[in-house]
């Protein structure tokens, strides 16, 4: 009898009344493994996840996925290539000139890997850290990084990999990214609303929504948020499980996984591969990068490429690789799990008497390379005569000497397709088989015949490239994300940080924008400008982050064709809006009535429209340089730069800045916001000099600096009436000037429209590679 307690935990049953023959069938089951020697112990790895539930790929939507004779090269400069190493490197090919010996400035780091993955297949890509796994499943999936250099060609189904086939591809990051607020249901949900066909119904959706859940065994944690560092949420094992579900709703035919194991217990690995087999069962093709599988783990796979330092050590049946290694030479020593020997082979830590561990690892290389050239689709299923003259030949080679060598046959970039052909058909000459690749019969065991005709190749009409219309965008991703902003914006501190300030405020401003003194007028353009300057600042300092902060989630749904670039811009723009709005009305509110400013209804909506308006516009500065420099540290420095340049020509601070430099004020939106206050609050407005009071022409910080008490200045015989308000005030702009109002409003509101243009500019560039 065989159970599974509530938890799913492993449970070892006995089997106590069971026939060899009845134990033998349930070993044979992949998900279940006998127990060493004894016949009666088996292993019931997983409860049965009901994975069926999701639809099965129809046999004409199934992918054939190919690759072959990818090479790849990354830079061996820091970072990505500078125009000048771009242009240098065009000009003198792969090494840079001057030097005596030339120096390489790419480093290679996949050597012809060439193999296929048919659907209801499990492909393995495995080998030691930084032999290149995920570097392959990012290029069969597009995308690699852009500055990497690539050659080769990845097919499904014969065609290369374009927008529409992209939307029936999955692909797992290694690092779930996912958004830390939103539980689990939420995540799904939105995913299913924005990638799915819009055909479908949003009870469909949220039907499939339900499914996914239940197939991957996450429903106690449906309402439980992802969580991150600050928040606990969701254990590694339902994040990454979150993450598959994410991939599964669209129904892909090809699943590509990066360590979808790492980090987990090797139950949970195993729950999870199995859940993987399972899903191939339905018709799909699923490559995961496995870095350290167990054996239990290990026998879930249908095939295994082996890679070492890029190369392929061995392409095949999982279940072929001992034999294989053994017909070479290297057996399996007794109890060592087969996993880690063929891990130790690629690493180069297994000697033999005549060669030492980088001299066989070389020689696999070689052996496996050659027969690859035979057999470049299935790679190696069971022994025949090619290996053993492979071997032979491969044998007869001269193979470099030891350790910490250039890999054999390391090609430079621009050559491999000839010069590593020709390194490995001597090999090949000499068995007296093969040819080229073209010319050998196909041994994809005809699934192409098969299939091709199914192929929607140039069909006319297919289903759109993006699953929900673009008002549904809209309307998903601005309802996501002032969901994933809840406990950011509306926090506690927020709205602390907001009524403390301006609490202090009101105090020290307390009703001294009441009186119709020059000397109150001084503290009042002070007023002015600190209102101005608070949320300005705040602002554009937080909007330092929005993009950057976004840009992998940004890069990883777009490369799932998610949604329209614009769709997430104005959606994440305008989410800001109530969240930007709500606090500092708060402020506004508090400051406004404390310290008496113009008491009137237009004078009051005036200010704070005009406030919340320069809002966006310094945000709008933070988005840009947020988004041109990616770099929250960076951009920090640079606002902090212009800010203090905004501000000081802002017609506060300095009054007679010199003609050379007066120029910034232009694109000082500071300048025309403060315009704009001082106007609200002073025009039409006669101010009173009265005798005592220091105040007078100057700099705005000694306007108030002489108090007088006066309880009415208008009728009291020590007050005269100012002429001239922005002589007295010592202002750049006269308040009464309607035609400067205008001028001021009408350049804001350009500023905002160019800002937020060049945001989407700079998105839409930084994105392009998508
Ligand atoms: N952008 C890059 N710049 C420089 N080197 C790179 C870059 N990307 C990958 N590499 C190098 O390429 C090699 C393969 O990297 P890759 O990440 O594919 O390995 P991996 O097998 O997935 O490793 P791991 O299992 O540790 O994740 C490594 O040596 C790595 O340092």
């Amino acid at each position: 009898m065989s159970r599974t307690d509530d938890a799913g935990a492993v449970e070892v049953v006995v089997q106590e009344d069971l026939s060899r023959d009845k134990l033998a069938s349930i070993a044979h089951h992949k998900s279940s493994k006998q127990l060493g020697d004894s016949p009666d112990l088996v292993v019931q790895n997983m409860e049965e996840t009901p994975v069926e539930l999701i639809p099965a790929i129809p046999e004409q939507q199934r992918l054939f996925l190919e690759y072959h004779d990818v090479c790849a090269w990354v830079s061996t400069s820091f970072g990505p290539p500078s125009l000048l190493s771009k242009a240098t490197g065009l000009v003198t090919g792969l090494f840079q000139k001057g030097s005596k010996e030339s120096k390489p400035t790419h480093r290679q780091i996949l050597y012809n890997i060439t193999g296929c993955c048919r659907p209801g297949e499990v492909l393995a890509l495995m080998g030691p850290s930084g032999s290149g796994k995920t570097t392959l499943l990012t290029i069969m999936g597009a995308r690699a990084q852009s500055h990497m250099r690539k050659e080769g060609d990845v097919n499904f189904n014969g065609q290369a990999l374009n927008k529409r086939l992209k939307r029936q591809l999955g692909f797992v990051l290694q690092d779930d990214l996912l958004y830390e607020s939103l539980t689990v249901w939420e995540t799904l949900y939105y995913a299913a609303m924005l990638r799915m066909p819009r055909e479908m119904s949003t009870a469909e959706k949220k039907s499939r929504v339900e499914t996914v859940i239940k197939a991957l065994g996450i429903e106690s944690t449906r309402n439980t948020i992802i969580g991150g560092f600050f928040r606990k949420g969701i254990s590694g094992g339902e994040r990454k499980r979150v993450s598959i579900g994410h991939e599964l709703l669209i129904n892909p035919a090809v699943l590509l996984l990066d360590e979808p194991t790492s980090g987990l217990d090797s139950t949970t690995a195993m729950r999870l591969l199995t859940t993987l087999r399972q899903l191939a069962q339905g018709g799909r093709a699923i490559i995961p990068t496995i870095h350290q599988p167990s054996s239990r783990l290990f026998q879930q796979l249908d095939k295994l490429l082996l890679l070492s330092k890029g190369h392929c050590l061995y392409y095949g049946m999982s279940d072929q690789v001992d034999t294989w290694f053994d017909h070479l030479g290297y057996t399996l020593p007794y109890k060592i799990n087969i996993a880690d020997f063929i891990l130790d082979l690629a690493s180069a830590d297994v000697t033999k008497i005549n060669r030492d561990g980088e001299q066989s690892r070389q020689f696999l290389i070689k052996c496996s390379e050659a027969y690859m050239q035979r057999h470049p689709t299935n790679g190696f299923k069971n022994v025949d005569p090619d290996l053993m003259t492979l071997k032979d030949a491969a044998d007869a080679l001269p193979i470099k000497a030891s350790a910490g060598q250039e890999p054999v046959l390391s090609v430079p970039w621009g050559k491999t397709q000839t010069e590593s052909r020709r390194a490995l058909e001597v090999i090949i000459d000499n068995t007296g088989r093969g040819g080229p690749a073209s010319s050998r019969p196909s041994d994809d065991g005809g699934f192409m015949q098969r299939w091709l005709p199914f192929i929607p190749i140039g069909q006319p009409k297919g289903p759109s490239r993006w699953g929900a219309p673009y008002h549904t965008q809209l309307r998903i991703l601005f309802i996501r994300s002032v969901r994933t902003r809840r406990f950011e914006s509306l926090s506690t501190q927020d709205f602390a940080q907001f009524i403390v300030i301006g609490l202090l405020a009101g105090c020290f401003w307390y009703q001294r924008a009441k009186p119709d003194t020059l000397s109150a007028a001084g503290d009042t353009l002070g007023l002015l400008f600190f209102q101005l300057m608070f949320m300005s600042f705040r602002t554009l300092f937080v909007a330092l982050f929005t993009f950057p902060n976004e840009f992998k989630m940004l890069l990883k749904e777009r490369a799932s064709g998610m949604y329209r670039l614009s769709a997430f811009y104005f959606a994440r723009t305008a989410s800001d809006l109530p969240m930007d709005f709500a606090v500092p009305t708060v402020f506004l509110l508090i400051v406004y009535w404390m310290t008496g400013l113009r008491p009137t209804a237009q004078a009051f909506f005036e200010n704070y429209f005009t406030v919340m308006f320069l809002s966006l516009v310094a945000q709008s500065f933070g988005l840009l340089l947020g988004t041109i420099l990616m770099n929250p540290k960076t951009a920090q420095t640079i606002a902090a730069i212009l800010m203090l340049a905004f501000v000081l020509t802002g017609g506060y601070f300095v009054r007679g800045i010199p003609v050379w430099i007066s120029w910034i004020k232009y694109l000082s939106f500071v300048y025309y916001g403060y315009g704009l206050l001082v106007h609200i609050e002073f025009s039409r407005r006669t101010l009173y000099s009265c005798l005592g009071s220091t105040g007078g022409v100057g700099s705005g910080a000694g306007l108030g600096s002489g108090q007088l008490s006066v309880s009415n200045p208008q009728t009291d015989p020590a007050c005269t009436p100012i002429a001239s308000l922005q002589t007295a005030l010592g202002l750049q702009q006269d308040p009464n000037s309607m035609h400067y109002q205008a001028i001021n409003a009408s350049v804001l509101v350009a500023f905002l429209i160019f800002l937020r243009f060049c945001v989407y500019v700079a998105l839409r560039k930084k994105t392009a590679r998508v």
